[in-house]
């Protein structure tokens, strides 16, 4: 069976035949002027200015440049795993209740995630003491950074893109190349193997392979730096998976902290929070590597015919429990 082929097909892929005119806002993303106390992160912002917004929307390439879905069979993910071991970190991130999901994830990631090739895995967490340290196979490591406790759910997700880049920018990984930054409210169910590694990687939200873009819930209010206008848009990423080399991983959590930073001195939250803002990065920066829903699927939710494999989901969890 050829490895490349798409296992299942996408109806917004033809959403990239549509022109793209509309220009943010007929041009227009105000910020206000606000105060940042880090130096680093002034001088990022200025990245981010409102006519560099726009210059990226108005030279869009109609076409992503994101490669095939990926559908590589297991056998042949670990058939290659043997022969290039590659240092992978995976980074899960449970704050408040969240703690009673590290064990199903560590299992499992244990039993499927990178078979075969060194991984690290880092849990970010307000409370160390609580996460258990299971029995990891040789060349396989668990390690705990303290992060500080957030006032509301929304918070802590946010707050994850500034908490990987202060640590990726702290640690310096030297020997580790690549990197993923996940949900802990998941639980791999089949294999993820090298097929998932590449410069920057994104992954399809489950709930949005097959709906028209104009459904897509981007962040629509021109005021938010996260905004994409009508008629913008590849795709609808998941905020819940995503990696890559860790330099491109920095990189990129940085960004979406300054642009969540700028939404938060205009006082203003995106719709879907860090995810609005991941997904207003990758319309201008393109993922290098683009993961079916596959890798990011619900266990709510039941399979359908076009995916063949759930490899990595979404507990049933009850929200009003761990949330509040
Ligand atoms: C499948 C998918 O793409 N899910 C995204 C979605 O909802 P989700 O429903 O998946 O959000 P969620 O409740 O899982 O929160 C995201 C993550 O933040 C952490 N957390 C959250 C709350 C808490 O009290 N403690 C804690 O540790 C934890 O790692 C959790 O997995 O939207 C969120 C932002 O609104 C994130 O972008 C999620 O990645
Ligand atoms: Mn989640």
């Amino acid at each position: 069976e050829n490895p490349r082929k798409v296992s299942f097909n996408i109806s917004c892929l033809k959403t990239f035949l549509c022109s793209h005119r509309a220009v943010a806002g007929s041009g227009k993303v105000h910020y206000l002027p606000y105060y940042l106390p880090c130096p680093e992160i002034l001088i990022e912002f200025l990245v981010l200015s409102p006519c560099s917004v726009q210059r990226n929307v108005k030279n869009r390439k109609s076409k992503p440049e994101a490669a095939p879905l990926s559908s590589i069979t297991p056998a042949l993910a670990e058939g290659q795993s043997r022969a290039l071991p590659v240092p992978a970190v995976p980074h899960g991130l449970c704050l408040l209740r969240y703690t009673r999901f590290v064990r199903r994830f560590l299992d499992s990631a244990e039993q499927h995630f990178l078979r075969g090739y060194r991984v690290n895995y880092y849990i970010f967490t307000d409370s160390p003491q609580s996460i258990p340290q299971p029995q990891l196979q040789p060349g396989r490591s668990l390690l705990t950074v303290p992060v500080q406790r957030q006032p509301s759910w929304q918070e802590i997700s946010m707050r994850r893109m500034e908490a990987i880049s202060r640590h990726l920018a702290q640690e310096r990984h030297r020997q580790v190349q690549y990197l993923f930054c996940l949900d802990i409210d998941m639980v791999f169910h089949n294999p993820w193997g090298p097929e998932t590694l590449g410069d920057i990687v994104a992954a399809i939200h489950p709930g949005y392979f097959d709906v028209p873009r104009e459904q897509f819930p981007y962040e629509r209010r021109s005021s938010s730096a996260a905004f994409i206008p009508e008629g913008e848009g590849d795709f609808y990423y998941g905020g819940a998976v995503f990696g890559g080399l860790v330099e491109k991983v920095y990189e990129f959590t940085k960004m979406c902290h300054m642009t969540i930073l700028a939404d938060k001195a205009n006082g203003i939250m995106a719709a879907w929070q860090e995810e609005s803002h991941l997904n207003r990065h990758f319309l201008s920066h393109k993922p290098s590597k683009l993961l079916s829903p596959e890798y990011i699927w619900d266990d709510r939710k039941p399979k359908p015919p076009q995916i063949r494999l759930i490899r990595f989901s979404t507990v049933n969890k009850n929200y009003k429990e761990v949330r509040n």
